[in-house]
């Protein structure tokens, strides 16, 4: 479903790459957790696979097209099939729960008899009903995460790509938005999930990438988060990564992404 050959991102030549000869694969209807410590890449790797950012060098496949030749007018067709969730939930202030989900419909010339079928439903599947005529301001974090959710799959977007979704939600409410994930994945949906939180890794058993220095130096199936994902990056211009130990060095590499086959062959 998404698949990096050697990618790496350079956004500024006199700065260390921000992924660096990335590879792996990741099949229909996984779930992936994206770990590292800030700097490392992980936005950069979301971002790469919505054709937001283009790749210095190497090839990104989503749903087996070349995101590099996918033309301009072709983008927001790649972008359909993929749904988004960020930290800071970016609802519409001034529209009420029903009128944000329908919203993402509406762009696409969905029509209103279809749109006043469907929001409801998707709204059930993240547990929002009933809350259709509420403002944002008017919802808890967690329930505007909910939303932010509902917009992301309301048209049924083959791939999830979550940055950070519980980085501004305490524990509880961080496992509820979790349950919501896992039940949009099992429905088929494949999610791959930025987070910094340790025990949502622990919890969930789920694949797990870890970036470092814009590399991968860990894939794992059923992956916990180990202490090499909190350990702050050095700069390019700094000494060695001496504290990150043995763990952390990138040239443990024996788990890496490389050789997973994914079920979908790019192009
Ligand atoms: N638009 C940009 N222009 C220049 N450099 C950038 C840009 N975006 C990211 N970078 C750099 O690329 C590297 C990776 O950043 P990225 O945001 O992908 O990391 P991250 O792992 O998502 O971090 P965080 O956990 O803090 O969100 C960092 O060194 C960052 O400063």
């Amino acid at each position: 479903m998404i698949t990096f050959d050697n990618v790496t991102k350079v956004y500024d030549r006199n700065s260390r790459p921000a992924l660096n000869s990335v590879s792996f694969d990741v099949d229909r209807g996984e779930f992936v957790f994206l770990v590292g410590a800030s700097g490392s890449g992980k936005s950069t790797l979301i971002r790469l696979v919505m054709k937001e950012e283009h790749a210095t060098r190497g090839t990104v496949y989503v749903a087996g097209s070349n995101v590099a030749k996918i033309p301009s007018w072709r983008v927001p067709r790649l972008r359909r099939g993929i749904g988004v969730v960020f930290q800071d939930f970016r609802l519409l202030p001034n529209k009420t729960v029903f009128a944000n989900v329908a919203f993402a419909m509406q762009v696409i010339g969905r029509s209103r008899a279809v749109i006043r079928e469907t929001v409801p439903e998707v709204l059930k599947t993240v547990g929002l009903e009933g809350k259709d005529n509420r403002m944002p301001h008017e919802l808890s974090g967690g329930e505007q995460q909910r939303v932010a959710i509902a917009r992301a799959i309301v048209n049924k977007p083959g791939i999830l790509l979550a940055d950070e979704p519980t980085g501004n939600l305490d524990p509880t409410t961080s496992l509820g938005i979790m349950k919501v994930l896992d039940r949009i994945n099992q429905n088929g949906t494949t999610v791959v999930m930025a987070t910094h939180d340790h025990d949502i890794v622990n919890a969930m058993r789920k694949r797990v990438i870890e970036l470092r220095h814009g590399k991968v130096i860990r894939d794992e199936r059923g992956g916990i988060y180990l202490a090499t994902a909190m350990q702050p990056i050095v700069p390019a211009s700094g000494e060695p990564d001496a504290a990150a130990g043995p763990a952390g060095k990138e040239d443990r590499t024996p788990a890496q992404a490389g050789g997973l086959s994914g079920s979908e062959a790019p192009e």
